[in-house]
């Protein structure tokens, strides 16, 4: 008879993570065509912008999207950030939870996922080699390097299959990746519409964008400053738990209980310290390697009950109302823009988040389906347009419960109007490794509604006073028609001649009108006149197109397409 259950010599096994993510790639974001593109599109400009901001370096990025057959495109994509050390660019494409941000900083990459990812997507699709142009600065020499390498998934590493050295100009890494059963599209959740969304959220940024048609769009910079660095901020108490205080007590070169809480945790004192060990009876002068759990669940029970001054918000750098308006009056040219960023809170107890949003009416706002213009909510977390799984996301959640009619916004559907809601936070919690929706946490859906309900006033004023307007034109043109007729028969019957009348009439009609419509007579405000069309030729969306030849051709040897016919 066979044996039954485990037989642990043969059966037991371990997965490498790129093992892993290549049996649920899902998890990575990559389901159906038109995702699985636009993920990648996402992946590596976060990256981009990261690297360039974390260098202090305004975005410049080139993205050639070729058609090689029906879902089969090739991908380059150009930045001119910092470059990646040679050492390390096999690590960084091919090697799974591997990066630099693991830090407690505010940043568009979390993980160590996103590059490695799509590299293991092109693979599993085409099972085409990537191809890297990294350069970077050594001492005061920048160096280039071109490789070729494929990911070896059981390894979860890299294999080098060419290298040469690359004769650099300036910095920055241009890939070229190649997939297959994706798709490109012009769509809500397409990789066109994520590159719009990209730069309202980062109006700093310059992109250039080739399509498979050839077509190419210059999303030009409408703001020329490089977003301030966040800093690394210490957690905060009220925001560890019992793992977290294992983990730090197991890495930190403290060599006390004490200097290690003062020293990793934000707003923690020595006299906070003292407090705690006369709560736990715990002596505090112990070598942080002899924590055990019940003592690390002691402390954090202490840190929930006490009081703690908020965490430290440096760490949080938002894009500024005054730069989300630059970015919406860019893209969208509406005919009323209003934005605000609120002040930093925190969730979960001790984590800190601030939201942002910016709500634009009229022009371009919202999205044309069936050539009429729908209201659309543009989800970003750090800067980062999250286009997928809306349904289950805070942001979602947050303005569904808005009663947009108290707004005047009667059809809100139908309303060209779009509302932008960005999400700032060292730990934005998303609810999938994807990062395409944020927890409905009760603080962040609580801070979204209030700011977008305050957007919502302002908007119901401006249509308010629109009417009004048209109300005032409408009842002058009344005043207008009738005053001199009046006048002219008057004088026929007093028999006199008709009186000068033309400006008293101005005068009256101002007058009467504004009493009318309970208003006092003051100066017409001027409205402020804003620079926004900063593009040549325009189509559609508000973006130059050009027609010509790719730039990105001369980057890498143009043998790409020969790998098709091996
Ligand atoms: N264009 C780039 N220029 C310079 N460094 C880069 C670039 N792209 C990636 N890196 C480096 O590679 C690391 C790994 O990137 P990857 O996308 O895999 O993860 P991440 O951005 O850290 O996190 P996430 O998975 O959440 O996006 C980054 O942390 C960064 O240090």
């Amino acid at each position: 008879m066979a044996q039954q259950g485990i037989d642990w010599d043969e059966d037991f096994d371990r997965l490498t993570p790129s093992q892993f993510f290549r049996k649920n790639k899902q998890m990575l974001g990559f389901t159906g065509k038109i995702r699985s593109l636009t993920i990648v599109f996402h992946e590596l400009i976060t990256n981009s912008f990261d690297a360039c901001e974390e260098a202090g370096i305004l975005p410049d990025i080139d993205i050639e999207l070729k058609r090689v057959d029906k879902e089969h495109y090739i991908l380059r994509h150009k930045d001119n950030g910092p470059g990646i050390p040679e050492d390390y660019v096999m690590q960084v494409y091919c090697m799974m939870f591997a990066g630099s941000k693991f830090r407690n900083i505010q940043s568009r990459g979390q993980q160590g996922l996103g590059c490695s990812g799509c590299v293991l997507l092109s693979q599993m699709t085409t099972g085409k080699p990537a191809r890297v142009i990294s350069c970077y600065k050594e001492g005061d020499e920048i160096k280039g390097v071109k490789m070729k390498f494929q990911m070896d998934v059981e390894n979860n590493r890299g294999i080098l299959m060419e290298r040469e050295d690359y004769p650099a100009e300036s910095t920055g890494v241009c890939i070229e990746l190649q997939f297959k059963d994706v798709s490109y599209s012009l769509a809500e959740q397409g990789a066109f519409e994520y590159i719009r969304r990209t730069m309202i959220g980062n109006p700093h940024a310059k992109i250039t964008f080739r399509d498979p048609s050839g077509h190419k769009y210059i999303f030009k910079r409408a703001a020329d400053v490089v977003p301030v660095q966040p800093k690394e901020v210490l957690p905060h108490p009220k925001g560890v738990s019992a793992d977290d205080l294992m983990t730090m007590a197991k890495n930190t070169d403290s060599r006390r209980y004490k200097s290690m809480l003062t020293s990793s945790l934000s707003r923690m004192s020595a006299k906070r310290v003292d407090e705690i060990a006369e709560m736990t009876g715990i002596d505090m002068n112990k070598r942080p390697k002899a924590m055990t759990f019940p003592e690390a669940e002691a402390i954090v029970h202490c840190f929930k009950k006490m009081k703690f001054m908020a965490p430290p918000t440096d760490g949080l750098i938002p894009i500024g109302s005054e730069q989300i308006e630059k970015g919406m009056k860019q893209i969208l040219h509406p005919e009323f823009v209003t934005t605000i960023t609120r002040k930093p809170v925190t969730y979960a107890g001790g984590v800190s988040f601030i939201i942002e949003a910016g709500l634009a009416y009229g022009g371009n706002s919202g999205r044309v389906v069936n050539e009429k213009r729908k209201s659309e909510i543009m989800r970003f977390a750090n800067r980062v347009p999250l286009t997928f799984d809306a349904g289950s996301c805070a942001i979602t959640e947050a303005l569904k419960s808005i009663d947009w009619k108290r707004y005047g916004l009667k059809d809100m559907d139908n309303t060209p109007l779009t509302l932008f809601v960005n999400i700032i936070s060292t730990q934005v919690p998303y609810l999938s490794t994807g990062k395409q929706s944020v927890s409905p946490e009760p603080e962040i859906v609580h801070e979204i509604r209030q700011a977008t309900m305050k957007l919502a006033r302002q908007l119901q004023k401006h249509i308010r006073a629109k009417r009004a307007a048209k109300e005032k034109e409408k009842r002058s043109k009344v005043f207008e028609e009738y005053v001199p007729v009046i006048i002219e028969e008057a004088a026929k019957l007093g028999e006199t001649g008709v009186p000068e009348y033309q400006e008293v009439l101005a005068k009256v009609t101002k007058r009467a009108l504004a009493e009318l419509l309970g208003e006092k007579v003051e100066e017409e405000e001027e409205e402020e006149e804003y620079d926004a069309i900063i593009m040549e030729e325009v189509d559609e969306f508000g973006h130059v197109v050009e027609q010509g030849n790719s730039t990105l051709d001369n980057f890498i040897d143009d043998d790409a397409d020969d790998d098709f016919e091996e």
